[in-house]
């Protein structure tokens, strides 16, 4: 008899482990299936973000700009540094050691909250059944009312340069770099491609970031996408436009190993460039793999995604998908939400996902945030707007802190003064970010943030400045606007 539950989750990344334990804290019998396995083969929880994505990627922000601020950035303060080094290897171990603690986190958290975990794959059949293949070979069927699939997604490869995980990296195998390469190529000046080019332009690689779009950053604000750019270039990291690569080779032997990129530049002619390592992150696509059999009734889109409906539901009664697998942006947050959500639908109630505030943060230094509409989309929409911007070179603060670069943009709706989006290019610009999401929430104007007290001196001031310069009211700029 196979074991029945109120909720069978598969996937325990930040969709699939956030709806378990919201299922089980509202009284589900709960069920989590995951098949990831650490480096000594045991079963682990935390899928991508926790194992391989978010998490280590931070660590290793976080270190490798502690290093170079050692190095380069203290001497203003008047703090004088000889000799700092990377040991790359302990670099390494200490991201190694942060995905451990949190990932047996999870676990702990199951526990407390009475989820069980299952450690192999699991399949959909029919009606609901679920076939889980243990790492030892294992096979067991579970049933359950509800199933939550929340498989993830993982790295898109393009054959002109094949990931080998020795000299041409995806993003999984980028955290394993055990020493610094002299020269780093980047395909895809991405959110990854971004992220991973800072962390090894700060510890000495020379940095080329080749990317096939026209504009950087094309989905975000481009007038807050150009500055970061420009700020970005001048840390060292070179990013080529319009570039598409057409092929790689593979040379040397051992340590010696190289490859060479062939691309068509901007012009249209043909390049070549010599690596030691290339990273490949050209994007992540669904992982639907052996997820479905044939008549478990549930359909995926022409892209791959698990196909739902605005609350998640697949076209299979009872069965639900979040996360990565389904539409919309593959943002960690996205996931969990919707996981709160599909588990709390289970139980009856009517929560419901906001896909218009979900807040976008690249961990460059400075950060790159957003929330809400950009500047082209209001354009594109016809939608009439006022803008307010404040540079982070006026505030008191930034400047105290030596972090002066960038600026917030606030976008309003001209008639009604609703905050309509936020773009931040800036010191802590993910947490300044977060502020105007809540305010967005709330429905706030953007006098609602400028009448709102901040403390001073606080980078949030900059927000509270770009809401008041919306309507012409910004104090410490002269306002674009003059408006009584
Ligand atoms: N901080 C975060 O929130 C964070 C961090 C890492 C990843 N992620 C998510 O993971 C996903 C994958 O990230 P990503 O950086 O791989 O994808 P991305 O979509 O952010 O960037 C990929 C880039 O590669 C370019 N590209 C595609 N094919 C190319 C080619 N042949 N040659 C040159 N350039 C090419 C694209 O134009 C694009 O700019 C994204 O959806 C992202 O949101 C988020």
């Amino acid at each position: 008899m196979s074991e029945k539950f109120d909720v069978i989750v598969i996937g325990s990344g930040p969709a699939g482990y956030v709806a378990a334990i919201r299922a089980a804290q509202l009284g589900l019998k709960t069920t989590c299936i995951e098949k990831w396995k650490n480096a000594d083969g045991k079963g682990v929880n935390g899928g991508t973000c926790l194992n391989v994505g978010c998490i280590p990627s931070k660590a290793l922000l976080d270190s490798s700009y502690k290093y170079h601020e050692a190095k380069e950035d203290l001497g203003i303060h008047g703090i004088s540094t000889k000799d700092v080094k990377i040991d790359v290897p302990s670099m390494i171990a200490r991201k190694a050691d942060i995905v451990k603690k949190l990932t047996g986190g999870i676990a702990a958290l199951f526990q407390a909250n009475g989820v069980k975990s299952y450690y192999g794959t699991g399949k959909l059949l029919a009606n609901r059944v679920v076939e889980v293949t243990g790492h030892d070979g294992k096979v067991e069927t579970l049933s359950a009312d509800n199933v939550i699939l929340a498989s993830g997604s993982i790295p898109v490869n393009i054959p002109v340069a094949p990931v080998d995980n020795d000299v041409i990296l995806d993003s999984t195998g980028a955290l394993e770099i055990d020493a610094v390469p002299e020269r780093l190529g980047v395909i895809g000046a991405g959110v990854i491609g971004l992220e991973l080019g800072s962390v090894w332009n700060r510890v000495g690689s020379k940095v080329v970031l080749l990317e096939a779009m026209p504009n950087f950053l094309a989905m975000m604000d481009q007038q807050i996408a150009k500055e970061a750019k420009k700020i970005l270039e001048k840390q060292g990291l070179d990013i080529r436009l319009n570039c598409r690569v057409t092929g790689s080779e593979v040379t040397g032997k051992g340590k010696k190993k190289s490859v060479t990129v062939t691309y068509t530049d901007a012009d249209g002619k043909e390049q070549k460039e010599v690596f030691d390592k290339l990273i490949v992150c050209v994007g992540r696509r669904p992982f639907t793999q052996n997820l479905l059999a044939a008549d478990s009734g549930v359909n995926l889109d022409e892209r791959g995604f698990i196909y739902v409906n605005d609350l998640c539901s697949t076209s299979a009664p009872g069965v639900w998908a979040i996360g990565d697998v389904v539409r919309g942006p593959m943002l960690a947050h996205k996931g969990s939400e919707e996981g709160v959500v599909v588990a709390e639908r289970i139980a009856g109630q009517k929560s419901i996902v906001n896909y218009d505030i979900i807040p976008n943060v690249i961990y460059t230094h400075p950060e790159v945030a957003a929330v809400g509409k950009t500047e082209e989309q209001l354009k594109a929409e016809g939608e009439p707007y006022n803008v307010g911007l404040f540079p982070f070179a006026a505030s008191g603060r930034a400047m105290a802190a030596n972090e002066t670069a960038g600026m917030v943009k606030i976008l309003a709706h001209a008639d009604t003064d609703r905050v309509l989006g936020a773009h931040i290019v800036g010191p802590s610009a993910a947490d300044l970010v977060q502020q105007v999401a809540i305010a967005m929430e709330f429905g706030s104007s953007a006098e609602d943030i400028g009448m709102t007290i901040f403390g001073h001196p606080t980078l949030s001031e900059a927000v509270k400045e770009a809401a008041l310069a919306a309507n012409g009211h910004a104090i410490h700029i002269a306002n674009r606007k003059k408006r009584k």
